[in-house]
Formats: C-alpha cells, structure tokens, sequence
C-alpha cells in the first residue's frame, strides 16, 4: 500500500498511522462523503491460513455495537479485491512512548486519545 491508492473505489490513502496485530492502519479520504477516515487494512493474500480475516470481522461487529463519545466510531467494513478494510473515526494524538521521549520524562496520561476501534478513553466522570 503506499499513498494515493484508492481503497474500494472510495478511500484514498494519505499516509500510515500505525500497525497493529491484524494489519496496517492509515490515515485516508472519503471520496463519497468528504471526509477524513482512519483505514485498517488486511490483505488477505498475505496469508489466507490465519484465523485474521475472522477476527477482523468481529472486531468490526463488535465495534458497530458501541455508540459512545469515548469510542472511536466504525463508519464502514468492507472488501475489495483481497483488502478487507474498516473505515473509522480518525483521531489525533500522541503515543506515551513519544510524550515521553519528548519530554525525557515518563509519561503520564490523564487523558489519553482512542487509538483503536475498541479502545476506551477514560471518562472524566468515575460515576459515568
Ligand atoms: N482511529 C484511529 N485514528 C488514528 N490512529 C489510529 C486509529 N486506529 C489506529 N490508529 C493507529 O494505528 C495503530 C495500530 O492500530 P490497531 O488498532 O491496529 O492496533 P492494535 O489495537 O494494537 O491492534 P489490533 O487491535 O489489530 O490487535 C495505533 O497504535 C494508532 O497509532
């Protein structure tokens, strides 16, 4: 993958976020509906034995369920060619590892972005 392809007719790629247990994670464009979205992707041809393909699927079932402030949302799943592809909220911010090596202190986090599709932020309110 590499800037400027388009994922399913729609996501352009912009540049790379990360990489997590099930594939690349890229910051894109949403051709249809003008927007930024963050794209995980798995190719599937990279190696079809793996159990990954399913555990995209629900991670992304999973993810559809939750409707809340602190969650990244899922906006699309999709597939295309062999590029299974989650289309999600983009988010900014820092890791702890960069926080820390900027400042040559520890980190340490109060409020830490989503990073992923199934990560919770904490909520500044212990009751809520
Ligand atoms: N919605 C997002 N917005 C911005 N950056 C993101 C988003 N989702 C993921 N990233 C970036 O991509 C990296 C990899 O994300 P990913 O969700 O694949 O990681 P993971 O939770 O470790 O992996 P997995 O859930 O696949 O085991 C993250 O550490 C983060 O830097």
């Amino acid at each position: 993958m590499k800037p400027g392809d388009v994922i399913a007719g729609r996501y352009e790629l912009v540049n790379p976020l990360g990489r997590g247990g099930m594939g690349e994670v890229w910051a894109g464009r949403d051709r249809d509906l003008r927007r930024t979205v963050a794209l995980k992707l798995l190719m599937t041809g990279e190696d079809g034995a793996t159990d990954l393909p399913a555990r995209f699927a629900r991670e992304a079932v999973a993810a559809a369920r939750i409707n809340h402030p602190n969650v990244i949302t899922l906006y699309e799943r999709g597939v295309h060619e062999d590029v299974l592809h989650l289309a999600m909220e983009k988010v900014d911010g820092s890791t702890l590892t960069s926080a820390s090596s900027s400042t040559g202190r520890p980190a340490t986090s109060t409020r830490s972005p989503r990073s992923s599709t199934t990560s919770i932020r904490p909520s500044p309110n212990p009751s809520g």
